[in-house]
């Protein structure tokens, strides 16, 4: 779909500090998104994950560390060849609201099109098959403000995909959808060539499409490496304050949370 660069990230020693909080928002956190997996990123409310995601994506300067795409570090990047190779989709992201579907996604064509050119047919027709791999094919003319959230959702996702990107990198990209279309977007990243690093609160979808989680904590890394390795009861208790039931099999791991660990 992409065209295949097979880019990985990579961060070490990742330290953000924010003014007028004592603790670091990130202490010295290490990730390995190996190219062509699905990294998750694990962890309560405010244990760091959109934060690490932003420094990943080079929005956010840590304070301390290196961000490495492709091996080079990422200031080392030109900038157009950054915004072609990664594709940030938001938590939440909102857009202007009188555009239309067609407008949103066309702007994940931007890093490819030379300045005050208009779209060319490689535009539209990644456009429309970005739109069409998240179901909403047929849905260019509608205005953003009439789309429901899980839909505004996919369209973003769509626009994400739209800009043939390496890397791509998801803040809770299925928080509205429904559980199909969390199912679909899901398979959707793993069955690509892309290198994905996606926030996930869900432990049983990261259970089912990651390679690798890296579970924050505080600001800092709790366990990180292979899913199976991860999700053990253990660290789902420490990490979340949370009882499970962890099973293997030929199909992977499967965690069933059955309620809130005593404190
Ligand atoms: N600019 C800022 N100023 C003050 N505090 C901040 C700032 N940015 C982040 N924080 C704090 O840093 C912590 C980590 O925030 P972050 O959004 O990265 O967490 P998160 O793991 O993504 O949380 P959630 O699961 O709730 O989305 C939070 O306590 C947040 O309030």
């Amino acid at each position: 779909m992409t065209g295949a660069r097979a880019v990985g990230v990579e961060a070490s020693g990742i330290t953000v500090r924010v003014r007028g909080r004592a603790a670091p928002v990130l202490a010295d956190v290490a990730l390995s998104a190996p190219p062509g997996a699905v990294t998750g990123l694990l962890g309560p409310n405010g244990s760091g994950k959109s934060t690490l995601l932003h420094a990943l994506a080079g929005s956010t300067t840590p304070d301390a560390g290196e961000v490495r795409l492709g091996g080079r570090p990422l200031g080392a990047v030109p900038r157009l060849e950054r915004a072609r190779t990664v594709a940030v989709m938001e938590q939440d992201a909102d857009s202007d609201t009188d555009l239309a579907v067609a407008d949103v996604v066309a702007l994940g064509r931007l890093p490819h099109r030379r300045r005050l050119t208009p779209p060319g047919p490689d535009d539209a027709a990644a456009c429309a098959r970005a739109l069409d791999l998240v179901g909403m094919a047929g849905t260019e003319r509608r205005r953003w403000r009439t789309l429901s959230g899980g839909e505004r959702q996919r369209v973003h996702a769509a626009r994400a995909l739209a800009q043939e990107p390496a890397v791509l990198l998801l803040d809770e990209p299925t928080n509205h959808l429904d559980v199909r279309h969390q199912h679909e977007l899901l398979g959707l990243l793993r069955a690509t060539e892309l290198t994905v690093v996606v926030v996930l609160h869900d432990l049983a979808l990261a259970a089912r499409y990651c390679d690798r989680l890296v579970v924050l904590r505080d600001g800092r890394v709790h366990a990180a490496g292979p899913t199976a390795g991860v999700l053990t009861p253990p660290t789902l208790r420490e990490a979340f304050g949370v009882d499970a039931v962890v099973t293997q099999d030929g199909g992977g791991v499967r965690v069933e949370v059955t309620g809130a660990a005593d404190r």
